[in-house]
């Protein structure tokens, strides 16, 4: 939900933020408005505010990983998870990080890309706040979502979880991570989301909670294309 929804309505830090982050229409292609969170960070209060309006939120939920997105999540997560008490794991673009990994691939506009994480930096159960700057078709977050959370169980017995892969090759499991870490994703956390993503708070059954929306060009709306 949207921070104005839900206890901040007329708080004037949501202005703030809104106000310092710039639009670059046409980039990086036509009909995109970049929303470009760049000049948030060179306006100290307004990140601060950002920080503080998550900081507030989740400080009392028992959060143990905030796991950051790259590029943006960079920026925002590792503030959140020192002041709520948590580590910060980043979740990268491929071949990146130098240890063994996990991975999970997701469809963009054109083409695909994946998130990485190191194998044993968070632990099947802990709880989880996934941080970014910003949600447009969602396709980023629901990767991380899967990345972190349980597994998807083809069907289960009493003592065994069977899976069935793409060429109906069949496994049988006591215990079945798939390349999940099997971890309590509480919630995502963005500081830009879509209007359209009103109405449909969750991605992949995880609450999605966003401070402002995008921010219009000039003529008052998002620009021919949209997002990308
Ligand atoms: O909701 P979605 O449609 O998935 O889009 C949102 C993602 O797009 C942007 O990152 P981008 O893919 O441009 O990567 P970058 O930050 O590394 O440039 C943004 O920072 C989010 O991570
Ligand atoms: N319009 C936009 N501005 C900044 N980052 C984005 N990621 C996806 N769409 C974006």
């Amino acid at each position: 939900m949207f921070a104005e929804e839900n206890g901040l309505h007329g708080d004037p830090r949501i202005k703030a933020i809104s106000d310092a982050i710039r639009v670059v229409p046409h980039f990086p292609k036509p009909g995109i408005m970049f929303q470009d969170i760049t000049t948030l960070l060179l306006d100290q209060k307004a990140f601060k505010y950002t920080v503080d309006i998550f900081v507030d939120r989740y400080k009392e939920k028992k959060i143990s990983v905030v796991a950051g997105v790259e590029a943006r999540g960079f920026i925002f997560g590792p503030p959140i998870a020192l002041a709520i008490g948590a580590k910060f794991v980043p979740l990268r673009k491929p071949r990146k990080l130098p240890g063994e990994v996990i991975s999970e691939a997701y469809v963009l506009e054109y083409g695909t890309d994946c998130l990485e994480m190191h194998v044993g930096a968070v632990q099947a159960g802990e709880s989880v706040l996934i941080v970014d700057d910003l949600v447009a078709t969602g396709g980023t977050l629901s990767a991380a979502i899967r990345l972190l959370g349980k597994e998807l169980e083809v069907h289960c017995s009493s003592s065994s979880t069977i899976i069935l892969d793409q060429i109906n090759n069949i496994y049988i499991f006591e215990h079945v991570f798939l390349e999940r870490v099997g971890a309590d994703v509480v919630e995502c956390a963005c500081v830009i989301g879509l209007p359209q993503v009103k109405g449909n708070w969750t991605l992949n059954g995880v609450p999605l909670y966003v401070l402002v929306e995008p921010r219009l060009n000039d003529l008052g709306h998002f620009g021919d294309g949209g997002f990308v």
